[in-house]
């Protein structure tokens, strides 16, 4: 018997068929022979490539929690650390990656663990800055579970920064995005700065 579809939403299967075209443009642009046989399935390739690193866009963010929140009556520091992202900037549209650092202090209810990396994929696989990346990760994490304060930090690597541009290889950007009672709690912001691993060179 055929498994039992989850729900009505009809199945919507992508042709990448605009995306395909247009890497084939991009690629004639560079001169190459797009009949070579290295590239022929290329633009399709890179399509679905392209169409995963930004999947984010087309997630709700009620599928990605899946009502993983749980009663509790822990109310100190959670820290989930080094969860790994791979994003792309918006400026360049080059990739930009790192790991996420995020703390929270409940406040009567706990999110399951594996939904703080889901959180931040959803938002990674997007055009970002790491900055706004941060905001909406610590945002999203304060509305789901109604904490007293999250706390976000990002130490991330730029290929734009390393690839091109200013050619700075062993260049790392932290940014720190804190809601909440993170806000003014100075020794809340402490522990959770403590306990935030340190952030290795690049190379
Ligand atoms: N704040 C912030 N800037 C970013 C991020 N990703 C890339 N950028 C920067 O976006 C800026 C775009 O600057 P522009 O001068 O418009 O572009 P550009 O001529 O390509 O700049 P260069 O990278 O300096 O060559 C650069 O300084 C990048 O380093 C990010 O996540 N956050
Ligand atoms: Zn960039």
């Amino acid at each position: 018997m055929a498994a039992k579809p989850m729900s009505n939403t009809p199945i919507i299967t992508p042709d990448y068929k605009e995306s395909t075209e247009s890497y084939r443009q991009l690629i004639e642009s560079t001169g190459e022979d797009l009949d070579r046989p290295g590239l022929q399935d290329t633009p399709i390739r890179a399509a679905k490539a392209f169409a995963h690193l930004t999947q984010g866009y087309h997630q709700s963010l009620d599928e990605v929690v899946n009502d993983a929140v749980f009663p509790s009556t822990n109310r100190e520091l959670v820290l989930v650390q080094n969860i790994e992202f791979y994003s792309l900037c918006e400026h360049h549209m080059l990739p930009f990656h790192g790991v996420a650092h995020i703390g929270y202090l409940p406040n009567g209810q706990v999110l399951g663990l594996s939904k703080f990396a889901r959180i931040v994929d959803m938002f990674a696989r997007r055009l970002q800055i790491q900055e706004n990346l941060s905001e909406q990760v610590a945002q999203t994490i304060m509305d789901v579970t109604g904490c007293r304060g999250v706390a976000v930090v990002m130490d991330a690597s730029h290929m734009c920064m390393m690839m091109r541009g200013v050619n700075k290889q062993h260049s790392t950007t932290r940014s720190t995005a804190m809601l909440g009672e993170y806000v003014h709690d100075n020794q809340a912001r402490n522990e959770f700065l403590d306990a935030v691993p340190k952030r290795q060179p690049a190379f």
